[in-house]
């Protein structure tokens, strides 16, 4: 292993009979980072996290974890921990139970009670598996993937489902997690949650891997945006992209082109309505792919 390699997929490929679910997939998850495998639905991206929590084998190619074999469990398990999307608890047990049992079968050791409490799942701790509710279940997965702090934590699509208030949760958990060194890795289709968090995106298509990089370097090549409106009996602004009474801008310089909307709408006298302006966001970056599917 690459002393800061956590994870080396390299030429994956995984097949459900004939039908290639991943094709011919490398990247490389660095100790410490943050690493969001994004992708539309079907795009693979759960079938690669399978063979990475050694829950799959692959087709072809090679996968390590750790310099180990993903299915070398007594070496690999202890040290990563995982928030699948399905979850397998047994339905009798209460929430306590639940976390104990996942957390002694990992090998690592914690505090259950303090794990509960950040989970957020301390009222619930004697509620059995089968009464919870949707989010709640979310947050029991969470618990056990986060239990005893481990080196690697993955996380498909941890956010789905839950209210703000658990999403913030389980963010600052995470952070914190990563201040102790853990490194992660994210599935989401919340992509602001990606970009405000990611130290690299890896962006799969149908099986391959399109796009990966920073949000800086994926997010450069596209042009940013300014929209506006303007009351009716306004002079023309000196910008192109009117439509239905708004106007759309795409720029390569956000700050000039702002800078001279502003100055001329101040001399003009006129109100720039419904003003927004931001950089480009990984959302452009997603609709390009699929336009060049
Ligand atoms: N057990 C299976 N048997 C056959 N095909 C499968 C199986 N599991 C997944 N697939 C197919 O493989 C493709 C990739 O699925 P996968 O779950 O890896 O995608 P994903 O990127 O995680 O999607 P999503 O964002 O919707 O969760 C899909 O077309 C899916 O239908």
């Amino acid at each position: 292993m690459s002393d800061d390699h956590v994870i080396e997929v390299d030429r994956l490929s995984v097949a459900y009979g004939d039908f290639a679910a991943v094709r011919d997939l490398s990247f490389h998850v660095k100790r410490g980072e943050l690493y969001a495998l994004l992708g539309s639905n079907g795009a693979g991206k759960t079938s690669t996290l399978e063979v990475v929590e050694g829950h799959r084998p692959v087709t072809s190619g090679a996968v390590r974890v750790f310099g180990e074999s993903p299915q070398n469990r007594s070496a690999v398990r202890p040290r990563m921990g995982m928030m699948l999307q399905e979850s397998g608890f047994a339905r009798d047990l209460t929430v306590r139970d639940s976390v104990g049992l996942i957390g002694a079968l990992s090998g690592r050791h914690d505090d259950l009670d303090r794990v509960l409490g950040m989970a957020g799942l301390t009222r619930k701790r004697d509620t059995r598996v089968s009464q919870l509710s949707g989010g709640e279940k979310r947050r029991l997965d969470f618990a056990t993937a986060v239990f005893g702090a481990p080196e690697l934590i993955i996380l498909d699509e941890p956010t789905a489902g839950l209210d703000i208030q658990s999403r913030d949760a389980l963010w600052a958990a995470v952070d914190q997690l990563r201040d102790k060194g853990s490194t992660v890795v994210l599935t989401t289709h919340y992509l602001e949650e990606a970009q405000q968090r990611a130290d690299r995106v890896g962006l799969m298509h149908r099986g391959t891997l399109r796009r990966e990089g920073t949000v800086e370097e994926l997010t450069q090549t596209l042009p940013s945006k300014i929209s506006f409106a303007l009351a009716p009996g306004d002079p023309e602004p000196p910008v192109l992209g009117a439509r239905n009474g708004a106007f759309h801008v795409e720029t390569f310089d956000l700050q000039g082109d702002l800078h001279r909307l502003l100055d001329w709408a101040q001399r003009a006298g006129v109100e720039l309505q419904q003003l927004e302006a931001g950089p480009t966001r990984l959302d452009d970056v997603f609709r390009t792919l699929d336009a060049a599917a």
